[in-house]
């Protein structure tokens, strides 16, 4: 038996995520790569939408015995027209070839394409304005439907191109460009509040986002987290820019925070004041506000004292998740990308919000074993290897510094992996 809720990060990350449903729905959207895609979009024509040539050569109707076309020729065969891509395909005729170019349509009755390196190009003469050709010895290795694109082969009209519940990134903005599709449905951005805590931030009980510069008292130190965290989430542009805001050490300025922020946003995140410290009132306000704990303290280093609740103004309303990260820096931000950032994406419509972080393999993994899942920095050395970023513990952002991400391992373990890897 074990003192905690879940032995499991995932685990623990489906719970919070359980109640919660995408963002809202906005139509007709023009400006819409990096936002979450809120319809799936069709195939307005058959893409390509004609057989066309995959290279620069010359259309051929192969037939072994005596025709023009017939590859295994050996004199000289003339061009009779020209295949050109933004043109319609000229006729052909077994008189010679056709001429054709990258994207050209291949005329009917043509069944393969030959590259023009497998032939010997003849100068235009009056009596030949397009020229002619001889075949080299590779032509007559082709086979039937060469170098062809066939009219469909990608997709045919009306067949979905895109799923809903997928983020427009560059292919997906080139697959809506090419059905002709400028404006379409996407999840609105999700807006999150990034709430920090404690009186020992620099700026007294109204630090907000700018990190002052000048000297500081050894008793205060400048807010690191709520950059952290915000530079996590600015990649992803499915969110708003989030909101920052801070409370000191006085809980009812903490409730009043935290309940501002619940009402303004689909998502809040506290860093600090979620431990054992006289301090530590994030637990407790999150009850006050009626917010359902569903874990406080998971088996995990760094990032131990991490609390994950839900609220929702009564049973069946939409449900906020909050996460009361631990406020040392290395637990913040591990804590941010493990649990924050698959929350958001499922708030956000993603279908596919689950973690399936890629694996990396250690260097050099030493003796040491924790009894805990244990997030390690690590640099990456080479594809599919890291070596371990040590540092001093939960409270070096400068060690973190130096690292790509970190590795999630089980308790007790001390092998080179493969372990999940999650990038920064
Ligand atoms: N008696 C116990 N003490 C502690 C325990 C425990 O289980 N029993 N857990 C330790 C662990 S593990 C962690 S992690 C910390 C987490 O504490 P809190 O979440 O309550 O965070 P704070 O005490 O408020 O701050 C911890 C640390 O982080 C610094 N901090 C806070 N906010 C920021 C910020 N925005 N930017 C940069 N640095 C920040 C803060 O000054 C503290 O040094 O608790 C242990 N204690
Ligand atoms: O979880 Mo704490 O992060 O070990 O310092």
């Amino acid at each position: 038996m074990t003192p905690y809720r879940f032995d499991c990060l995932d685990d623990a990350i489906a719970a919070l995520a359980e109640p919660l449903m995408p963002v809202e729905v906005e139509s007709q959207c023009r400006e819409c790569v990096g936002r979450v895609l809120a319809e799936p979009i069709q195939a307005d024509r058959d893409h390509p939408a004609a057989d066309v040539s995959a290279m620069d050569g010359y259309a051929v109707a192969h037939r072994d015995g005596g025709t023009l076309s017939d590859l295994f020729r050996t004199d000289e065969i003339p061009v009779t027209a020209e295949s050109v891509p933004g043109s319609p395909p000229p006729t052909f005729s077994a008189d010679g070839v056709i001429r054709i170019f990258t994207g050209g349509i291949v005329p009917s009755g043509c069944d393969r394409v030959i590259q023009r390196e497998h032939t010997i190009e003849k100068s235009p003469m009056p009596s030949l304005p397009l020229g002619a050709i001889q075949w080299r010895a590779e032509a007559s290795g082709s086979t039937e439907g060469a170098n062809i694109r066939r009219q469909g082969e990608n997709l045919t009209v009306g067949a979905q191109a895109l799923a809903a519940g997928i983020v427009i990134d560059s292919p997906q903005a080139a697959a809506m460009a090419s059905f002709g599709v400028t404006m379409t449905s996407v999840h609105r951005r999700v807006r999150v509040a990034i709430i920090t805590t404690g009186d020992e931030l620099s700026g007294g009980p109204h630090v907000e986002a700018e990190v002052p510069s000048g000297p500081l008292p050894a008793w205060k130190i400048r807010n690191s987290n709520a950059p952290a965290l915000a530079a996590l989430l600015a990649r992803r542009r499915y969110l708003d820019q989030p909101t920052l805001l801070h409370a000191g050490d006085d809980p009812a300025q903490l409730r009043q925070t935290l309940a501002h922020a619940i009402r303004g946003h689909d998502m809040v995140l506290l860093t600090g004041g979620v431990s054992m410290g006289d301090h530590d009132y994030v637990p407790e306000v999150v009850r006050q506000l009626g917010a359902e704990t569903v874990f406080h303290k998971l088996p995990l280093r760094p990032g131990k004292p991490i609390l994950g609740a839900i609220h929702a103004e009564s049973p069946g309303d939409v449900a906020t998740p909050i996460i009361g990260l631990p406020g040392n820096p290395v637990s913040a931000t591990m804590g941010a990308v493990r649990f924050a950032l698959p929350l958001i994406d499922k708030l956000a419509g993603l279908t596919r919000w689950q973690c399936a972080p890629p694996s990396v393999e250690l260097d050099d993994v030493g003796q040491k074993t924790l009894p805990l899942i244990w997030l390690r920095a690590v640099r990456m050395t080479r594809p599919g290897r890291a070596e371990l970023v040590i540092g001093k513990g939960s409270g070096d952002l400068v060690s973190l510094a130096a690292s790509d991400g970190f590795i999630e391992m089980p308790p007790g373990a001390n092998h080179s992996g493969p372990w999940p890897f999650f990038g920064w």
